[in-house]
């Protein structure tokens, strides 16, 4: 019995588990993405209090997955979050051009945490199926990525429509394990 809880206990926090924080202005789509790896469906969400974790089986590894509340006051925590991280998914709302300057000193904020110094972000430009959604070059102008000394990588998905969801996230799971 002992060793069955041991194995039970090593699955879930152990080497095979992998902790991502998703991260990104309120209203960015964080929970919607999480939900759709999680349920394979796009599920009504309200503005997430605090978090959401997730532990999401992928390929043959699971990722615990924290969905961090976006809205200012819990942006302010978000820190709390960062120690033991290996991989950061950074969602954009890629028809929010209103706020896009105020994401990319959010990211520039993270980026420079002693705890993230060597987590690959994956930048998600979410929305796509809208109008107006930001191409991958804008988001990469508007967040300044050239200017970045990072693993650092922009995908453009619907995290409602379930588009290009799962082939975004190998390019983070491939660079965690290098
Ligand atoms: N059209 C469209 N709407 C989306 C997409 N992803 C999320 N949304 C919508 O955007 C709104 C916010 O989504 P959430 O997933 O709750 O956003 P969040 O980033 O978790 O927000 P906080 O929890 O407040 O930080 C909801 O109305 C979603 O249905 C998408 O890919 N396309
Ligand atoms: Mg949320």
């Amino acid at each position: 019995m002992g060793s069955f809880f041991s194995r039970i206990f090593s699955r879930i926090f152990g080497k095979g588990e992998v902790r991502i924080l998703i991260l990104g202005l309120e209203n960015a789509g964080k929970t919607t993405f999480l939900y759709q790896l999680q349920f394979h469906q796009t599920i009504d969400t309200i503005p997430t209090i605090g978090f959401n974790v997730e532990s999401v089986q992928f390929k043959n590894i699971i990722l615990q997955m924290w969905d961090l509340g976006g809205q200012k006051s819990f942006r302010e925590q978000w820190k709390c979050y960062y120690p033991n991280t290996q991989g950061v998914i950074y969602m954009l709302d890629s028809t929010d051009w209103a706020r896009a300057d105020l994401a990319r000193q959010e990211l520039f904020e993270l980026i420079h945490e002693d705890d993230l110094k060597n987590t690959p972000i994956l930048v998600l430009a979410n929305k796509q199926d809208l109008p107006g959604a930001m191409s991958t070059r804008e988001v990469e102008n508007i967040l300044q990525i050239n200017t970045l000394q990072r693993k650092i990588f922009v995908a453009r998905i619907s995290a409602k429509m379930n588009t290009d969801v799962e082939s975004a996230l190998n390019w983070l799971i491939d660079n965690i394990s290098n």
